[in-house]
Formats: structure tokens, sequence, C-alpha cells
């Protein structure tokens, strides 16, 4: 038997949750699938959101373990303290958290449930029990970097960077953001990112730099510094996109959204306020492309592109610098419109200076 739905929701993520939420309280028929035990089990993250991202979405207190106020830099011997205040969140929390919302809203969710296949209006999801066939008007497409069904709808392989990331014990509070680039972690950086008296401290580099090697010397490194204490509470890692948006937000009726629409920063790896935004505006356009309404669904490409446009642009080139000059790149010149608040702070600095 095959079940009808309005829309079809692949991927339980931040941009899934958010999509199936927002479609469901327009009063869609919505279904989403994770391929997961549990939405938000180990998702791959170091957890750090800006301040910004409550302007657009509420986030409650029990999802948030760490407050920040800033970020320091370390370029060989040099720190650059900069604004850059936010939250480590606890994306288990936060994740499970967006997943209530969309199924109190009124969406179905089915966790151990992997989308097999999609072609038009049809999916295979298979189930611990079985295959179902589901026809879906639309579909919201949010499985995360470089998945296959997306590659086999005609989206392009993003470039990956590899991400390893270890949970290690703080000798003392810290409450910034500390991020680290070195010759070692070629394509990318290091982050000890604080939450409470643990760390997520990992890298993002090509895969071809030995990415385990460089994180084990970057938490050698860690403990000369006395930041860190002896020992590994947990391991992750996961795929960082940082080749930039897709070509084209929408094939048929799929609409992409979050890291499977190649919405994370290139430089940065960040991705979280960028698969809230398209998760919320994917869930209006789908509700849109189901009842026929093209014109609507496209504004969905249009206010992406209004959003982050400027913004990954910029970041695409700063990326650039990365790749080609490592190793001899001016830090403010990888910094450009990386970090907005970074910027304006080192504009002050300068003025000042004059
Ligand atoms: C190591 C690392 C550190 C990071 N740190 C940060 C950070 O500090 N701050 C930040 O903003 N961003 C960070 N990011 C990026 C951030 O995690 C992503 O941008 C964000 O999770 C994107 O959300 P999403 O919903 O698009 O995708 P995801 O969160 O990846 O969700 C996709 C979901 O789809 C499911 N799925 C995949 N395939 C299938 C299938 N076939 N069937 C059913 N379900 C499937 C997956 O299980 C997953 O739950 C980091 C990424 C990595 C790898």
């Amino acid at each position: 038997m095959v079940r009808e739905v309005d829309l079809l929701v692949a991927g339980g993520g931040p941009a899934g949750c958010l999509a199936a939420r927002q479609a469901a309280s327009l009063g869609a028929r919505v279904l989403l699938v994770e391929k997961k035990r549990r939405i938000g089990a180990l998702p791959h993250c170091a957890e750090f959101v800006p301040r910004a991202l409550s302007l657009e979405l509420d986030i409650p207190e029990k999802t948030k373990v760490q407050d920040i106020v800033g970020m320091e830099s370390w370029l060989g011997e040099e720190k650059h303290r900069t604004p850059g205040p936010g939250w480590v969140l606890d994306r288990q929390v936060f994740d499970f958290h967006l997943g209530v919302m969309a199924a109190k809203a009124g969406a179905e969710i089915w966790t151990q449930a992997r989308v097999q296949s999609l072609a038009g209006d049809q999916a295979e999801i298979r189930l611990p029990h079985g295959l179902e066939k589901i026809k879906a008007k639309a579909t919201v497409l949010a499985l995360g970097a470089g998945s296959q069904i997306a590659r086999e709808l005609g989206v392009e392989k993003p470039s990956l960077l590899t991400g390893v990331q270890v949970v290690v014990p703080l000798t003392a509070a810290v409450d910034r953001t500390l991020i680290f680039f070195d010759p070692e972690i070629k394509g990318g950086y290091g982050w000890l990112f604080p939450r409470g008296d643990v760390a997520n401290l990992g890298l993002g580099c090509l895969p071809e730099a030995g990415p385990v090697k460089a994180l084990a010397a970057l938490r050698e490194r860690m403990l000369a510094e006395g930041l860190i204490k002896p020992g590994i509470l947990g391991r992750g890692g996961g795929a960082i996109p940082v080749s930039g948006p897709v070509d084209s937000f929408l094939k048929g009726n799929v609409i992409l959204a979050g890291d499977a629409a190649g919405l994370t920063h290139p430089v940065t790896g960040g991705g979280i306020p960028q698969a809230v935004f398209s998760g919320q505006e994917a869930g209006k356009a789908a509700v849109a492309l189901a009842r026929g309404d093209m014109q609507e669904a496209r504004e969905y490409e249009e206010n992406l592109r209004l959003r982050y446009g400027r913004y990954l642009t910029r970041a695409l080139k700063a990326r650039r610098l990365l790749s080609e000059k490592w190793g001899v790149a001016p830090f403010e010149e990888l910094m450009k419109g990386t970090w907005p608040a970074w910027a304006g702070a080192q504009r002050k600095k300068a003025k000042k200076a004059k």
C-alpha cells in the first residue's frame, strides 16, 4: 500500500524539523523521516551558535550549556580577541526539542526510517520491519552534507572537509570560543568550544591532510598550554561542506534546505543558523509547491539569496585564500566578511589608531 502525504521531510536535523513544524502549522499533512534511532542522536557538531539566532528562533534555556562572550583566534603565536557572543548548545537536546515542536504542530515523525530512494513524488523508506512506499506532493530534502539521494537528483557533490572532534575535560572555566589556525590543519582550522567543565576540541581540514593526527597534535598543544586535562570523554566527527550553495534549491517537487543546500559557511563550517532559516522557509515553500503554486515556491530561492547570498559569496573568497595561500594568508584577509562583528571591531580599532 502507498501512503499519501502532502509533504515528505527527509532528515530530522534542524532544517528538517523546522520545515516539518512550519508546514504542519500551515495545515499540511507532513511526514518526517530520520534514519537515526532518535531525533538529535549524536549530531556531528561543535555546538556553537551566535546570539543573533535567538532573533529567529526561541532557544530554550534547557538547550544552552555555556554562555560565550567572544572569540579568541590563535594564529601562530598571535592571539586576536574579538566579539562574537553566543551559546554552546547541547545539540542532542536542541535537535530533540525541534523534533518535539514539529510533532506538536502536527507532523508525524518516523525514526529508524531511512530514505532509500526518491523519484518524482515517490519515495521508498526503509524501516526495521520493511519497506514503506510514500507518495508526496512535495519533499523537503534536509539530509545533511553530501547525501547520495541528493546526488541522484542531480545535485553536484560538494567539496567536503573532514571534521573530527573529542570531548575533553577543562582545567578551568573558559568563556570564549578558541579558534586555531595552523599550517598543520590544512585547508581549515581547529576549535575549542567550552561547555561547562568540558570542551569540544576539534578541527576541520582537507581529508588528505591527516585530520586524526592533526587533532592529536592540537590536543597535545592544549595539554602543554594547561588548558585541558588528560583524558577523552567522547569522540565524533562528520563532513563539512565548503563549496557554497547548490546551483538550484528547487529540483522538480523537491526543495533543498540546510547542509543539503550547501548553506554551511565555507570557512567557519557553521551551519545551524542557515539550517534554521532555510528549514522554516522551505516548510512554507513546500506547502505552496504541494498546492501547485510555483511562484511562491520560487520565492524560497530569492529569500535564501537575499539573506545569505552576499555572506556566503564573501566567505567563499576567504575559503579560496585558505585553500590556495595557506601559510601566507594574512589573518585580516581570511577573516574579511567571515565574522562581521570581528571586522567591525577591527575597523573601530584602526580608526582609533589614526
Ligand atoms: C565536526 C562538525 C562541527 C560543527 N560545528 C558547528 C558549530 O559549532 N556551529 C554551527 O553552526 N554548525 C556546526 N557544524 C555544522 C552543523 O552541524 C550543520 O550545519 C547542521 O547540523 C545542518 O543541519 P541540517 O538539518 O541541514 O543537517 P543535519 O543536522 O546533518 O541533519 C540531517 C539529518 O538527516 C539524517 N539523514 C541522513 N541521511 C538520511 C537518510 N537517507 N534517510 C533518513 N535520514 C537521513 C541524518 O541522520 C541527520 O539527522 C558542524 C559540523 C561538523 C561536521
